[in-house]
Parts: C-alpha cells; structure tokens; sequence
C-alpha cells in the first residue's frame, strides 16, 4: 500500500492516511506473505481424550490464518508436575503450523479451541479437557508472562519433547538448542507411545 494523496487531490472528501497507518498495513501485508512456523502442545486428561486432541487439531485448522502441517503420534503420559496417582494420564501429542496469526492472536486463539471443549482453570496443572501451550513460534523469545516463548518448561518435558521429535526431528528449541540433545536431559519414563491410536492431520 502507498500513500497516494498528492497536493491537489480533487475529492475533498478523502483525508490523507497518516505514514504510521499506511506503515501498519504494510507490516500486516508482509506477515500475510511470510507464514510462520509454529509448535504447539496439546494435552488431555478427562473425557474422551483421543477425541478431543482430534477436535482440537481440526479448530486450529478451522482458523483463518493458521494451517496444520505436521500431527504427531499420540503419547499416553503420566501426569507431570503432580503427585504420582492424584491425576488420570493424559494423552499428549505436537502439532506443528504455518500461520500468518501474530504470537497475541494465536495464543487467543488456543484458549478459545481450549474454552470450546470445557476447559476450566482452576488449579495450576490441574486435570483438564484440554490443555493448548505455544511451545515455540518461529524464532521468537520472549519472557512476557502472558505468552512466553518459548514455552518456559517445553525444554524439560518429555510429553513434549518426544512427540516433537517425531514429526521433526531436527527441530531446535530457540535459546535451548536441538530438541534430539534436549530429549537426552529428560527422562521418558511414563512417556509411552500408544502405537494403537492416531489422530489425522486434517484434509
Ligand atoms: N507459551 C505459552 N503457551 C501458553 N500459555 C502461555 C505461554 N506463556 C505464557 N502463557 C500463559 O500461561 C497462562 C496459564 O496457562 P495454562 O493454564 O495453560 O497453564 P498450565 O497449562 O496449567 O501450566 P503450564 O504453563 O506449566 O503448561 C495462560 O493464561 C497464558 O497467558
Ligand atoms: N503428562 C502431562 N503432564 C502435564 C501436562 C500434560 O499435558 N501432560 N500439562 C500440564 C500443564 O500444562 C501439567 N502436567
């Protein structure tokens, strides 16, 4: 977009668009043209996990703006964070997108995937239905705690870390380094691959 109103525009009804307006546009329109990469993590714990995860993966690709590339197998992992046995297990899994969302609209975006199958916040890693986290949007770091990038624990969960590696086993965790050198501080105990079980990547 340009600025086109020369002196001596003709239609008086037409106002001059401020540079910092026509800049505005003009950095949206490149990010439209220019996709970024982004991993989230999905986990359930109640309910119909597969079910769920699946629902999931098909709003993200509902999105305007947000294409699903890559769906990870499905881990059934014990509950990180928590006592042992005070939480069902969850099913975890990765997915990986293209988006032209800014990192603001897309974590909006995973909490309102997340409200539409009944999350409730309540307790800090309680059980729920549905739990979406932003584990790395392009090369972006950032220590803002409404969205941190990368996600601030990404780097020591296995129920991310594994599933990751599978879809892209040469991915880097921005700050931490290559996921497959990150996989080897972690343990995977409690990390099982449920080989019975799949969710698509949507059509
Ligand atoms: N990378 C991120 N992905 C998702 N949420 C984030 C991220 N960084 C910060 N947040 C913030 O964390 C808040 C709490 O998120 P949530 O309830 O999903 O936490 P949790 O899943 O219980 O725990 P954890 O953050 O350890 O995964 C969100 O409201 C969000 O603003
Ligand atoms: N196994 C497992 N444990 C968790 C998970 C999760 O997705 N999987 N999510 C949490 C909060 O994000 C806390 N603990």
């Amino acid at each position: 977009m340009t600025a086109s109103f020369a002196a001596g525009h003709s239609d008086p009804t037409v106002q001059p668009v401020p540079a910092s307006v026509v800049q505005q546009v003009d950095a949206a329109d490149a990010t439209l043209h220019n996709p970024k990469r982004a991993v989230l993590s999905l986990g359930s714990n109640l309910g119909n996990r597969l079910e769920t995860l699946q629902g999931a993966i098909d709003a993200l690709e509902d999105t305007p703006g947000v294409r699903v590339k890559a769906v990870s197998p499905v881990y059934e992992t014990e509950p990180w964070g928590v006592a042992a046995d005070s939480q069902p297990s969850y099913f975890n899994a990765v997915v990986v997108l293209k988006t032209t969302l800014p990192p603001s609209s897309l974590l909006e975006r995973a909490h309102a995937v997340e409200e539409a199958f009944n999350r409730v916040r309540d307790e800090r890693w309680g059980p729920r239905t549905l739990d979406v986290d932003i584990v790395s949007y392009a090369e972006v770091v950032s220590d803002d705690p409404v969205l941190t990038l990368p996600h601030p624990r990404a780097h020591e969960r296995a129920f991310v870390l594994v599933p990751w590696h599978d879809v892209e086993p040469e991915a880097q965790l921005p700050g931490r380094g290559p996921v497959a050198a990150l996989l080897d501080t972690v343990t995977r105990n409690g990390v099982e691959a449920r080989k019975d079980l799949e969710l698509r990547l949507p059509e």
